[in-house]
């Protein structure tokens, strides 16, 4: 079971509640952490453009397991605090969709490390099949959640520079018809203040990221897809 194969039972219910969120709380900040993510979101934007409440600085999907993830990954092999090790991730929230850049981090020999990069893009695979049926990852997707939770309300309220990776609609890859990608993002009040740019990465990981653009288009389209032949109510 991948996070695409969840699409079936949550595109509805996710259609249904951004409907509800869209007529009465069109202003609010929509984080959405239902799986598939990559599909989600635009299933939202959807929803809300046919209302004509669209904003794109309020609409997040949460990848911060992503990094969570590949922060503890290598200081598992590192011996290092995971806390100390700041790795970008890139991309979307799914298989090889999720891009880690570890070319940028202070490790950057480990962006030939196959074994740990498969790791980082399916790390909640692996959750799902040691849970085998009993559902996927709880806690450190409790504490992604409110992580990302905390540093959009420390924005909201005013506080500066805060960043935090996800999926948004983000000029980056519009230009190759990607219109959501996760990457750092700096949050404001209004929402989305800044996408970051991707930044310099390397051979291996431009290889990683046309996988991704390949598999990304295909979910985001998916959703969009959902919601043209399926309106609801
Ligand atoms: N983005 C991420 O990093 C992660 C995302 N996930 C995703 O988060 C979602 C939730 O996962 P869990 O909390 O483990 O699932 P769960 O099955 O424990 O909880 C789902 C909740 O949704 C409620 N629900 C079902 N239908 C609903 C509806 N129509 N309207 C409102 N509520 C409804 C259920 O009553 C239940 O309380 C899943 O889609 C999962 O794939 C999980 C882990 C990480
Ligand atoms: O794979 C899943 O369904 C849960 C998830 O998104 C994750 O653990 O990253």
């Amino acid at each position: 079971m991948t996070r695409d194969d969840l699409f079936n039972t949550n595109a509805s219910i996710v259609r249904d509640l951004a409907k509800a969120c869209a007529e009465n709380c069109p202003e609010a900040n929509l984080l959405i952490i239902s799986n598939p993510v990559n599909s989600t979101v635009p299933i939202c934007a959807e929803v809300f453009k046919a209302r004509g409440v669209y904003n794109p600085r309020r609409l997040f999907g949460v990848t911060t397991l992503d990094v969570v993830r590949a922060s503890r990954f290598v200081s598992e092999i590192k011996g290092t605090d995971p806390a100390e090790e700041q790795i970008t991730v890139v991309g979307g929230h799914s298989g090889v969709t999720i891009v880690p850049l570890f070319s940028q981090s202070r490790h950057p020999e480990l962006s030939s490390n196959a074994e740990l990069v498969h790791r980082v893009q399916f790390g909640g695979d692996e959750v799902v099949k040691a849970k085998d049926g009993a559902g996927s990852a709880t806690l450190s997707m409790a504490m992604a959640g409110a992580r990302m939770a905390e540093s959009i309300l420390r924005a909201a309220q005013g506080e500066k520079g805060v960043i935090e990776p996800t999926f948004v609609d983000s000029p980056l890859y519009k230009d190759q018809g990607i219109d959501f990608f996760s990457s750092n993002v700096e949050l404001g009040p209004n929402g989305v203040e800044k996408v970051l740019p991707v930044g310099k990465v390397d051979a291996a990981e431009e290889k990683l990221l046309e996988a991704c653009f390949s598999d990304l288009k295909k979910n985001i389209e998916k959703g969009r897809k959902f919601v043209a032949e399926n309106p609801g109510n």
